[in-house]
């Protein structure tokens, strides 16, 4: 089957890859067409558009940065919209806002396609193992009920990680400042009721101070404020995450976009250990 693919950022490129690696036949799309190329060595053929992937495959995947290059890839000149219709799918995996996937939904059913929102749970590491947790909703797959509840619960997941990021980092300065060793901290963490896969895997990477990008804060800080935006509609009081988006700002404003979340330590250690980097 020829499976089309959109977007091949840190994550694109891995999942691209896992479908080549099962025998899938697949076609590429990126902005910055360069980025085929190493998709093109391992196999697969590059689309000029995101139109000509549509066109010529039955189910085509976006994972895309935010929402505004999720729906451009859709509404724009040589769009999806151009070539999607009936008999085949539109499948978006991109970390989006419940608004932005319900628009997307709509506009493709309308032309007679089918349409699934499936954001992911997992980072680089995961893509590159097949190893991604899906978050489906949408035609013919009821797990989370109706379009835009995906977009939802990836965005509930991702605002409690950020959150905890925050934490991680303040207990890793609030630990060096008192004297106690940040690695000790790590250990005792991982042997306790709040040990979890993304402590243990970024902990020492934080305390090295290397932020190679797996997950990148600039989309980290896309995914609080969009859930922040779904406390406001929703009147529910988030404290806590409001202060991580402002550290996760902070760091954005610090030129740390493009490194991976957890540079988010910078800032906490650059506030003194004092909190979400405000002064
Ligand atoms: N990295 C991670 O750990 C995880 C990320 N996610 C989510 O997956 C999505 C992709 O993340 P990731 O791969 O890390 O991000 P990257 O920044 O590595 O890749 C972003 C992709 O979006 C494309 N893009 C950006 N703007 C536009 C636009 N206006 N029009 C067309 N294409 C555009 C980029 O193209 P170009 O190459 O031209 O810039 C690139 O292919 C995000 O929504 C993120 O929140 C979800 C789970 C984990
Ligand atoms: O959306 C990104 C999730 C990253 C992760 O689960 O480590």
């Amino acid at each position: 089957m020829e499976v089309g693919f959109l977007g091949l950022g840190i994550m694109g490129k891995a999942m691209a890859t896992n479908l080549l690696r099962h025998g899938f036949r697949v076609t590429v799309w990126n902005r910055t067409l360069a980025k085929c190329q190493e998709l093109a060595a391992l196999g697969a053929t590059v689309g000029e558009t995101p139109a000509s992937v549509v066109s010529k495959c039955r189910y085509t995947i976006a994972m895309l940065s935010d929402p505004s290059a999720a729906l451009s890839v859709v509404f724009d000149k040589d769009g999806v919209l151009e070539q999607i219709g009936s008999g085949k799918g539109y499948v978006d995996m991109s970390t989006v806002d419940a608004a932005t996937s319900t628009k997307i939904s709509e506009a493709v059913k309308q032309k007679g396609g089918a349409f699934l929102e499936a954001p992911v749970s997992g980072s680089k590491k995961p893509a590159e193992d097949g190893q991604l947790v899906i978050l489906a909703a949408g035609d013919k797959s009821f797990f989370l009920g109706e379009i835009g509840n995906g977009a939802k619960m990836k965005l509930v997941v991702n605002m409690v990680m950020g959150s905890m990021m925050n934490s991680l980092s303040e207990g890793l300065c609030l630990a060096d400042k008192s004297g106690l060793s940040p690695q000790t901290l790590l250990d005792v963490l991982d042997l306790g009721a709040i040990a979890n896969p993304m402590f243990k895997l970024k902990g020492p990477t934080m305390l090295q101070g290397s932020y190679s990008p797996a997950f990148p804060l600039k989309h980290q800080q896309k995914d609080m404020r969009l859930a922040l935006a779904l406390g406001d509609e929703n009147a529910v009081a988030m404290p806590v995450s409001a202060a991580a988006n402002e550290a996760f700002k902070k760091a954005r404003s610090l030129g740390l976009g493009d490194q991976d979340f957890s540079a988010v330590y910078e800032v906490v250690k650059g506030a003194g250990g004092s909190g979400s980097g405000q002064p």
